[in-house]
């Protein structure tokens, strides 16, 4: 069944309340969580346009139906690439984080896991996963990922905290599930989640062993609290507001405090071998699923200062012109690296396809790292006037509406109306709350850089180049070229 965004939002209004924001425990239909609701909306309508049709839904050899595509587990490479087109022009409409990725990159790394984890210690997990995903399809529902454990100490593994729960653990074990305790934080959309998907942070010793738990579980389960702060812009509750204005996001601390996990939800639990390879399969899929939310943010900050500089009246000018090609640069090198990603990369033995980790890890890195480089772009362009505009009603007052008219228009060629519409436009997109949230998490989200460095640092394939270096350098007669000369890339479908 694909829902449809009022189907969506009649269930989470009716979940019981374990939201807090600001030292009050809220419902779900809280006006400081809408527009983080607002873009999960897109999403679900999306899904029902005919003309979205392959690209929002999937045809899910799991159930035999059409789903969502954020609920399919990517079999080829053309699955890959149409969630990758998917979250670049959902992105798009919504100014940004799309949201629904972090959730499906949880669900592929389970679905890999699982199967790897059962086929070396005779457990039964896949079976369990799938049938918990095939509920998840039936039902269409929404999932976010917990996988970020607040660590308190960074440089003391999770059994040498002084406080356990600065890493989600098990408590106890019982026969029909297990008792969970702990801290997972920025946990994005959790609060309007209906699935809560946990997973491991990081790699693990034997004596992490209770550490190594993932399962997953209703966003209002019992024993769990979502403490969240969302993120909007000052014009979300105008009537009139742009539709940038409309959309946010929320990020939570969630707080396992000795809930209850029922088995059948239970996917890893104290395979702490595994620890790692969870944590990897989820960020490298993330950082996939980012050569398609990257491009979008480049896409909205290059529109931006490509109207910031017809106003300004440098269009023309060489250095603007150039300055606004380094968008093309950041945004269509990120969509290549995950194309690349999808077209070299390989089915599991889960039956998933999954991308290539080096050049999921080369594009997430580049482009991550550029981002305060794209919003210093649109600054320098569109001059001090972000932080400096004065506020919407003035531009109405009585007393000041005359002078302000005049004031906002450069370009003779623009009315005050166009003028301002667009400026405040580029303080919302460069100078607000959510600049900052986009900032950050374009460098923290999905991991921080040194986690890319770690991920590249293992896998690149640093033999055959010193190999071709010795050969160049006549110390070696010959170099071995047959893999790379052998290697094919998929076949798209
Ligand atoms: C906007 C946003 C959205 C997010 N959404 C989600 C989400 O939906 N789900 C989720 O699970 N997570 C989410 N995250 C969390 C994200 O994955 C983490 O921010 C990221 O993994 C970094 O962790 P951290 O913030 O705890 O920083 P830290 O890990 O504390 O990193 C801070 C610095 O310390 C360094 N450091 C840390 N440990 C060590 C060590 N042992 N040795 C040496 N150096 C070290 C790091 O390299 C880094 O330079 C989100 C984050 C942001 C910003």
């Amino acid at each position: 069944m694909l829902r449809t965004k009022e189907q969506y939002f009649e269930k989470l209004f009716s979940m019981k309340p374990n939201v807090y924001i600001g030292g009050k425990k809220v419902t779900r239909d809280d006006p400081r969580l809408r527009p983080g609701l607002n873009v999960l909306g897109v999403t679900f309508d999306l899904a029902q346009d005919e003309k979205w049709k392959n690209v929002a839904t999937a045809h899910s050899n799991l159930i035999n139906k059409e789903v969502h595509r954020w609920a399919h587990l990517p079999q080829n490479p053309y699955d890959l690439m149409q969630k990758q087109k998917l979250i670049r022009l959902a992105a798009r409409r919504v100014g940004g984080c799309i949201q629904r990725c972090m959730g499906h990159d949880a669900i592929n790394a389970l679905a890999i896991c699982t199967k790897e984890i059962d086929e070396a210690k005779g457990t039964n997990y896949h079976e369990r996963f799938m049938n918990y995903l095939k509920d998840y399809q039936e039902n269409d529902l929404v999932g976010c990922c917990a996988q970020t454990d607040s660590k308190g100490d960074r440089l003391k593994r999770p059994n040498e905290q002084q406080n356990k729960d600065h890493y989600v653990h098990i408590v106890e074990e019982k026969k029909d599930g297990i008792i969970v305790s702990g801290f997972k934080m920025s946990v994005t959309q959790a609060a309007y989640a209906d699935e809560i998907i946990v997973i491991p942070t990081r790699a693990l010793k034997a004596d992490d062993r209770d550490f190594a738990v993932a399962f997953a579980l209703p966003g209002d389960w019992d024993n769990m609290h979502l403490i969240t702060r969302p993120v909007w812009l000052r014009d979300k509750d105008d009537k009139n507001a742009p539709p940038f204005c409309t959309y946010g996001v929320s990020d939570s601390v969630i707080v396992f405090d000795n809930t209850f996990v029922p088995k059948e939800r239970v996917f890893m639990c104290g395979e702490w071998e595994f620890g790692r390879r969870l944590a990897l399969l989820f960020a490298d899929s993330h950082r996939h699923s980012y050569s398609g939310c990257k491009p979008a943010v480049s896409d909205i900050l290059c529109g931006a200062a490509s109207l910031a500089a017809q106003a300004n009246n440098i269009e023309k000018v060489p250095h603007v012109k150039e300055k606004l090609t380094e968008y093309a640069g950041a945004a269509e090198l990120a969509y290549a690296a995950g194309i690349a990603a999808a077209v070299f990369g390989e089915k599991t033995k889960s039956g998933v396809f999954f991308p290539n980790p080096i050049y999921a890890n080369v594009g997430r890195r580049l482009t991550g790292e550029l981002i305060y480089h794209e919003y210093n772009l649109l600054t320098e362009i569109a001059g001090g006037i972000s932080v400096t505009l004065p506020f919407k009603e003035d531009f109405f007052a009585e007393e000041t509406k005359g002078f302000l008219e005049q004031f906002i228009v450069r370009n003779p060629n623009l009315t005050a109306d166009y003028s301002l519409k667009l400026w405040k436009f580029i303080e919302d997109v460069g100078a607000s709350p959510m600049t900052a949230w986009y900032e950050i998490a374009g460098v923290h989200g999905g991991g921080s850089p040194i986690m890319e460095t770690i991920a590249l640092s293992i896998e690149y394939d640093f033999e055959t180049r010193k190999n071709l270096a010795r050969y160049l350098a006549g110390i070696d007669d010959s170099y071995d070229e047959s893999k790379e000369l052998n290697l094919e890339p998929n076949d798209i479908k």
